[in-house]
């Protein structure tokens, strides 16, 4: 009787928890609705061209800056590599690039000032490839494909160019196809399977700039060379590729190499010219 009341009384604090978050999710201020105004014109986004100059950046409106000022320029179609050590700034800037933080400067995304931009216009032409990208619980389809806007010979096209069905070891006896079920934050697949999956979807949608946050630890090195295979191979001329690099590997290949410290851009030069960069790395 008593372990009962002890198990009811558990299972009453864990949903009294749930029911907090899910409160507190209620309460975050959003970002505001994505509006006509401020779509763009329907000639934009046919090159990754970035111009960023004076930008600043903090977490909060009056919070500490941790970006100051930086300016640089990248051209359509080159690969640049962050790099810098912990708490650099290194994410923070791509965060900026989003509006995912609030900052101060002007980020112009292919001629267009991004402050100007409709967000769903920004984000749908700058993808983000984190450490560990999340999937939703459901088919591999609807994950790349969340709003049927592409035939499935389209799909299947960017998982293979992606180097997905290289990869056929975890799911389903071995196979994975478009109808294959992915588990919630998508933990029935590797984390390399997830960032190729990330590639998938940058291939899908076009995407004129592609930020690819470097997972290290979590990749082997047969997933790790399908990467860099499918984004030497598939991404080339108009798509931009930025690497926040964790390793000197990634950023030998580099057209040109940021390096930050402490919220500045201290050098931004050529993998030849950046021996800075080198020690830099982490
Ligand atoms: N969510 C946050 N809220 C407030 N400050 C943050 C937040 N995330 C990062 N910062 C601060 O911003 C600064 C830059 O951190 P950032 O994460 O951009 O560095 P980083 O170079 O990406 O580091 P790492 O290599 O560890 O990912 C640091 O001073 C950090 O403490």
């Amino acid at each position: 009787m008593q372990a009962r009341v002890a198990r009811i009384l558990n299972q009453v604090e864990v949903q009294g928890n749930s029911l907090e978050r899910i409160q507190g999710y209620i309460g975050i201020e959003h970002e505001k609705p994505a509006t006509e105004t401020g779509k763009p014109p329907a000639y934009w986004s046919v090159s990754g061209e970035l111009r960023v100059e004076n930008l600043s950046a903090r977490y909060s409106e009056d919070g500490p800056k941790v970006l100051h000022k930086v300016s640089f320029h990248i051209k359509t179609g080159e690969r640049v590599g962050f790099v810098g050590r912990t708490g650099s700034g290194k994410s923070s800037l791509t965060l900026s690039l989003l509006r995912c933080i609030p900052t101060e400067g002007s980020v112009m995304y292919d001629g267009l000032k991004t402050s100007e931009l409709n967000l769903d216009a920004l984000r749908s032409s700058i993808t983000i490839i984190p450490q560990v990208p999340e999937l939703l619980n459901g088919s591999l389809l609807a994950n790349l494909d969340p709003f049927g806007q592409y035939e499935d010979a389209e799909l299947n096209y960017a998982l293979r160019a992606a180097g997905f069905f290289a990869l056929q070891s975890e799911m389903d006896d071995g196979k994975i196809m478009l109808d294959s079920s992915i588990s919630t934050g998508g933990s029935n697949l590797s984390v390399g399977q997830r960032q190729i999956f990330a590639l998938a979807r940058v291939i899908v949608r076009n995407s004129k700039i592609l930020i690819l946050d470097e997972a290290t630890s979590a990749i082997d090195y047969k997933t790790d060379s399908i990467i860099q295979n499918s984004l030497r191979q598939e991404l080339q001329g108009d798509v931009s590729l930025i690497t926040v690099a964790h390793r000197l590997q990634t950023i030998m290949d580099a057209d040109k190499i940021m390096v930050l410290d402490a919220g500045h851009i201290v050098e931004f030069d050529s993998p030849e010219d950046n021996l800075y960069a080198m020690a830099g790395a982490n």
